[in-house]
């Protein structure tokens, strides 16, 4: 992959994740995908992080039928250890994701704690893959070479808590029931790691809008996963997530059962 901050600024990179081999191209060159990434298009930014807005080239025919464009956000660190140690373990989290964890919409079922049937579709965005800068002898957590890069599905702005509805939040705490169900802990409960925009409607005239909110989960750096031994200090995290996320939504406790 290179990566272009402007016009005559080209960096090459490879991907760590997902790892699988793609097939070689005829004339034996490895596929090519190109990231346009402009410094003046940050969208976000935390402790560990910067967040842009990208444009994600994938390489014909391997990945799509046809060559296109994906929008994307590119996460790179801070030039700290800490920041690359936690995006590293971010991109091992996003690559050990089931896939159906970030599919569309696909149905309604019942989830532990909730009455009703709720909504259930994609918790998180989708992962275009973890990469490092080409050169021998990288070391991802120097901070003297440039950051690996995490490329995510690009899904709206932090909620506004006090905006949303009941059904709603009933859909932003079955995402954490799901995302607890799949085996993963996210570990950073806060509003600016639920992201919402607009989803599509299941009526004419089928566009996107926020009629139909569509949720994601993000920032994965502190997750964790389900031990295969030992569950009693992941079962009691989770309870503590879920009421954290509670907190966050203002979930009444008694609006539980
Ligand atoms: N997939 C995404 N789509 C749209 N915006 C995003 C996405 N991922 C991150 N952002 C924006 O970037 C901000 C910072 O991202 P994130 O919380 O992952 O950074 P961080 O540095 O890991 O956070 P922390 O402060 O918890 O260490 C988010 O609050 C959000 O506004």
């Amino acid at each position: 992959m290179s990566g272009t901050e402007s016009s005559s600024d080209t960096l090459t990179y490879r991907r760590i994740f997902p790892e699988h081999v793609a097939p070689q191209l005829e004339d034996d060159s490895p596929p090519t995908a190109h990231l346009y990434l402009d410094r003046r298009s940050r969208i976000g930014c935390g402790h560990h992080s910067n967040v842009y807005k990208a444009s994600f080239r994938l390489p014909a025919p391997l990945e799509t039928e046809s060559e296109g464009y994906a929008a994307v956000v590119a996460k790179v660190a801070v030039p700290r250890r800490e920041a690359r140690g936690f995006l590293n373990h971010e991109a091992a989290i996003y690559d050990s994701f089931p896939e159906y964890l970030s599919q569309e919409f696909s149905g309604y079922a019942l989830v532990p704690g909730i009455k009703f049937p709720v909504p259930v579709g994609a918790v998180v965005p989708k992962f275009f893959g973890y990469y490092v800068p080409e050169h021998d002898g990288y070391d991802a957590l120097d901070t003297a070479s440039p950051s690996p890069i995490l490329l995510l599905e690009e899904c709206g702005s932090p909620i506004e808590p006090q905006n949303l509805s009941h059904d709603a939040k009933a859909e932003c705490l079955s995402m954490f029931f799901r995302l607890h169900l799949s085996g993963y802990l996210q570990k950073s409960a806060f509003k600016k790691n639920i992201l919402v925009q607009p989803g599509p409607l299941t009526v004419a005239p089928h566009k996107r809008s926020l009629d139909s909110p569509s949720f994601r989960i993000i920032d994965f750096g502190r997750a964790s996963r389900r031990p295969a031994k030992n569950k009693k200090d992941w079962l009691d995290e989770k309870d503590i997530e879920v009421k954290d996320v509670q907190k966050v939504l203002r979930i009444p406790r008694h609006s539980m059962c």
